[in-house]
C-alpha cells in the first residue's frame, strides 16, 4: 500500500489532477480549510475545517474526471494549526488480490472499517473538545450567550415564574380527594339511611355527602388537623421532629405550609361528590326530610373560585398567546423594517459601480454636500431631499445607492417599500414615521427605498386605503425636513410612470437619475470590475472586450451573473482558472438558457414532423452539420 501525505491551502478546492501534481509524495504540512478530492465517479468532498471536523458529501462526476479512490482517515490538531498526517491510500496502487480482500472482506471487517473512518475520528475530536472545555470557559460562555439574548433569556424567565406560581397557587388549593359517585347512589344511600349530611353548593351543581359510618373517622381526623393548627401556631412545639427537639428547618414557613398542604389532602372533609339531576330537587328534599339528614347549601370557598378562575385563564391564554406574539410582531415598533447599516459596515464604494456614468456624478454631488465639501448653502441652495433612480432592472440602482452610503461614510437605512404594505390600517403609516425619525436621529444619515412603486403608485386607484395612507405618510415625512436636517432620500423604481405625481414635485423626489443599460465600454468597465478576484486563463483585458462585444443589451446584473457562472463551470471541469470556454458556455446559457438548443430545436422539428413527416431526418441532419461548423454565437472561430 502506498502511502501519501496530503497538504492543502485555505480555501483551495482541489481536483484529483491537483492533488496528483501537488500533493502526493509531498511531505505532512498544514491543513487549514477544505480540500476537495475526486474519487471513483464521484467526488468526495473532505472539508477540514479549523476544528478538525472533517465531512463527506457524495456528487456525481463527469467520466474524465474518474481518479482512483482516495480514503482521508483522519487528521489532528498541532500547535502550528490542523495538521494532516493523512494517510491516502490509492487502491488501484494495490494488486489485484488485495484489492479483493479490500472490498470482500466480511461485513464484521466492513462495519469495523466503517467504524475506523466515520467514527474514530470524531471520538477523538470529541474527546479533545473534552479535554479542553473547562467549568469556567463554560459559565463565560453561557454568560455570553445570555448578555446576547438577554430580551429572550428575561422573557423566558418571567414566563417561567408566571407559570411555577401558577402551579404553586393549584397545588396550594387542590382539594382533598373527594370520591364521584352517580346520582342513583347519594338516592339509595338516603332511601337506606346510611347518609349523615349533605351540602349543596352555590352556582354549580355538585353535591357533597358524607355516610354515617364515617363520622366517628371524621370527628378523630378533626381532632388532628386542630393539632396540627396548634403547631403552626405555636412552632416551638416540634412534634414530628424524632427526638422531640425544636429546629429551626423544621419550623421554617415552607415547612409549615407543607404540613398544611399534606394534612388538608389526609383530611376528606367530604367523602362523596355527585352532579345533581335537572328537576329532581324537590324529590332530594323531601327524601333529605323524610330521612332525617342534615342538609345546608354553600357557596363556593373563595379559594375553589380562585382556582377556578386561574383554570379557566390558563386554558383560554395558552392558545391564545401565538396569536397575541404574532400580533405584536405585526404592531411592534420594534419590527420596524429600517435597517440601519453603519458606515463602516459598508464596503461598497463608487469604484464598484461602473457603466454609469452620469448617474454616478449626480450621486457624487450628494456625496461632496453630505460631507460638507461643496458649501451649497453659502448661495442660499438646499441639499435636494429625494433622488429618484430610474431605470431597468439589474442597471445598479441599488449599488449605486450603497455606493453612496458607503462613499459618503454615513448611517444607512435601506428598506424595500413593499415592506410597508402592511395587514393592518395604519401599521404602514407608523412604519414611515419610525424610519423617518430613526434617520432624524442619526443625520446626516440617507434612507433608501428600493422599489419605491410598491406604495408610491398613484392614488385612489384601488380601494386599498391603507396603501394610500402609507403613502400620505411618505409625502408628509418628506416635506417636515428642515433645510438643515441632512437626511436624503434615495429611492429606486423601475416604473417611474406608475408613481404618483406629488412624489415628484419639486421638494421631494425632485432629481431624477436615469440608470441605463451600459454601452461597449460600460460593459467592459463593469466586467473589470466583476473579474477583480476572479483567476483567468487569458489577459483580463481582451476576455473583457471580448464579453462586452458579445453581450449587447446587457445589464451589470447580467455581466455579473456570467462572471459567476463561468467561475462555477471551470469550477466543475476541475480547472483552477476560468478559460475562454468557460465565459463562452455561460454567455450561451445567459442567452438562451441551459439546454435551450436542444429544447428548441426538438420543439420546432415536433411542428415539421405535424406538416411534412419526412422532414425530422432533414433537420438532424442540417443540426449535425451547424453544429460542426460553429456555436451560435460564433465563439468557435474567435477562440
Ligand atoms: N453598474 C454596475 N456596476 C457593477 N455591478 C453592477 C452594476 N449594475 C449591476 N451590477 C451587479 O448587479 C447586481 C444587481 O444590481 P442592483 O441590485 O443594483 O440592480 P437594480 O437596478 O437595483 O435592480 P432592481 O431594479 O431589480 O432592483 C449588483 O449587486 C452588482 O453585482
Amino acid at each position: 500500500m502506498t502511502c501519501f501525505s496530503l497538504s492543502c491551502n485555505t480555501g483551495s478546492f482541489l481536483t484529483p489532477s491537483a492533488v496528483q501534481r501537488r500533493y502526493f509524495g509531498v511531505g505532512g504540512g498544514l491543513c487549514t480549510r477544505s480540500c476537495v478530492f475526486t474519487s471513483l465517479g464521484f467526488n468526495q468532498f473532505y472539508k477540514f475545517q479549523h476544528d478538525c471536523v472533517w465531512e463527506k458529501k457524495l456528487g456525481y462526476c463527469g467520466g474524465r474526471n474518474r481518479v482512483p479512490s482516495l480514503t482521508v482517515p483522519f487528521c489532528y490538531k498541532t500547535p502550528r494549526g490542523v495538521s494532516s498526517n493523512n494517510k491516502i491510500e490509492p487502491f488501484v496502487s494495490r494488486s489485484k488480490g488485495e484489492r479483493k480482500t479490500h472490498h470482500g472482506k466480511g461485513e464484521g471487517n466492513g462495519l469495523k472499517k466503517r467504524f475506523s473512518l466515520r467514527w474514530r475520528p470524531r471520538l477523538r475530536l470529541l474527546a479533545m473538545r473534552m479535554k479542553r472545555a473547562s467549568i469556567k470557559s463554560i459559565l463565560n460562555e453561557l454568560g455570553v450567550l445570555i448578555r446576547k439574548n438577554y430580551r429572550a433569556v428575561a422573557f423566558s424567565a418571567s414566563v417561567s415564574v408566571v407559570f411555577s406560581l401558577c402551579f404553586l397557587i393549584l397545588k396550594l388549593t387542590t382539594l382533598p380527594p373527594t370520591k364521584s359517585v352517580p346520582y342513583s347512589d347519594l338516592i339509595t344511600s338516603l332511601q337506606n339511611g346510611y347518609v349523615d349530611k349533605v351540602l349543596v353548593e352555590e352556582g354549580s351543581r355538585r353535591l357533597y355527602y358524607n355516610m354515617k359510618s364515617q363520622i366517628v373517622e371524621n370527628d378523630y381526623v378533626s381532632g388532628e388537623e386542630s393539632q396540627v393548627a396548634d403547631v403552626s401556631i405555636s412552632p416551638d412545639i416540634d412534634e414530628i421532629g424524632s427526638e422531640g427537639t425544636t429546629t429551626a428547618s423544621q419550623n421554617s414557613p415552607v415547612n409549615v405550609l407543607k404540613k398544611f398542604s399534606k394534612t388538608r389532602a389526609s383530611i376528606p372533609e367530604w367523602q362523596y361528590c355527585t352532579r345533581k339531576i335537572d328537576h329532581d330537587e324537590k324529590f332530594l328534599v323531601s327524601l333529605m326530610r323524610e330521612k332525617g339528614v342534615t342538609y345546608s347549601s354553600a357557596p363556593q370557598s373563595a379559594l375553589m373560585s380562585m382556582r377556578s378562575t386561574l383554570i379557566t385563564v390558563i386554558t383560554l391564554w395558552i392558545p391564545l398567546i401565538p396569536l397575541m406574539w404574532l400580533l405584536y410582531r405585526q404592531l411592534s415598533a420594534a419590527n420596524s423594517p429600517a435597517r440601519k447599516q453603519r458606515p463602516n459596515s459598508q464596503t461598497v464604494g463608487f469604484d464598484d459601480v461602473e457603466g454609469v456614468d452620469s448617474a454616478k456624478v449626480e450621486l457624487m454631488e450628494i456625496v461632496s454636500c453630505l460631507q460638507g465639501d461643496i458649501n451649497y448653502r453659502k448661495l442660499g441652495a438646499k441639499l435636494p431631499r429625494g433622488v429618484l433612480l430610474v431605470g431597468p432592472p439589474g442597471t445598479g440602482k441599488t449599488l449605486l445607492a450603497r455606493a453612496v452610503a458607503g462613499e459618503a461614510g454615513v448611517p444607512f437605512f435601506t428598506v424595500s417599500a413593499s415592506e410597508f404594505v402592511e395587514m393592518f390600517v395604519g401599521r404602514g403609516a407608523a412604519r414611515i414615521r419610525d424610519l423617518f425619525n430613526a434617520a432624524r436621529k442619526f443625520a446626516p444619515s440617507i434612507i433608501f427605498i428600493d422599489e419605491l412603486d410598491a406604495v408610491g403608485g398613484k392614488r385612489g386607484r384601488s380601494f386599498n386605503d391603507e396603501r394610500d395612507q402609507t403613502l400620505n405618510q411618505l409625502l408628509t415625512e418628506m416635506d417636515g425636513f428642515e433645510s438643515e436636517m441632512r437626511v436624503v432620500v434615495i429611492a429606486a423604481t423601475n416604473r417611474p410612470e406608475a408613481l404618483d405625481p406629488a412624489l415628484c414635485r419639486p421638494g421631494r423626489f425632485s432629481r431624477k437619475v436615469y440608470v441605463g443599460e451600459p454601452d461597449e465600454e460600460g460593459r467592459r468597465k463593469i466586467l473589470a470590475v466583476h473579474l477583480r478576484g476572479v483567476p483567468l486563463e487569458e489577459d483580463t483585458d481582451i476576455i473583457c472586450h471580448l464579453i462586452a462585444s458579445l453581450t449587447t443589451g446587457f445589464v451589470g446584473a447580467d455581466l455579473a451573473n456570467i462572471v459567476n457562472e463561468s467561475a462555477l463551470l471551470a469550477a466543475r471541469r476541475g480547472s483552477e482558472s476560468v478559460a475562454r470556454e468557460d465565459i463562452m458556455e455561460a454567455i450561451e446559457r445567459a442567452k438562451f438558457g441551459i439546454n435551450d438548443k436542444e429544447l428548441r430545436s426538438s420543439k420546432i422539428s415536433k411542428e415539421l414532423t405535424k406538416l411534412f413527416p419526412w422532414m425530422p431526418s432533414l433537420m438532424g441532419k442540417n443540426e449535425r452539420r451547424q453544429d460542426d461548423l460553429q456555436g451560435p454565437l460564433g465563439y468557435q472561430s474567435l477562440s
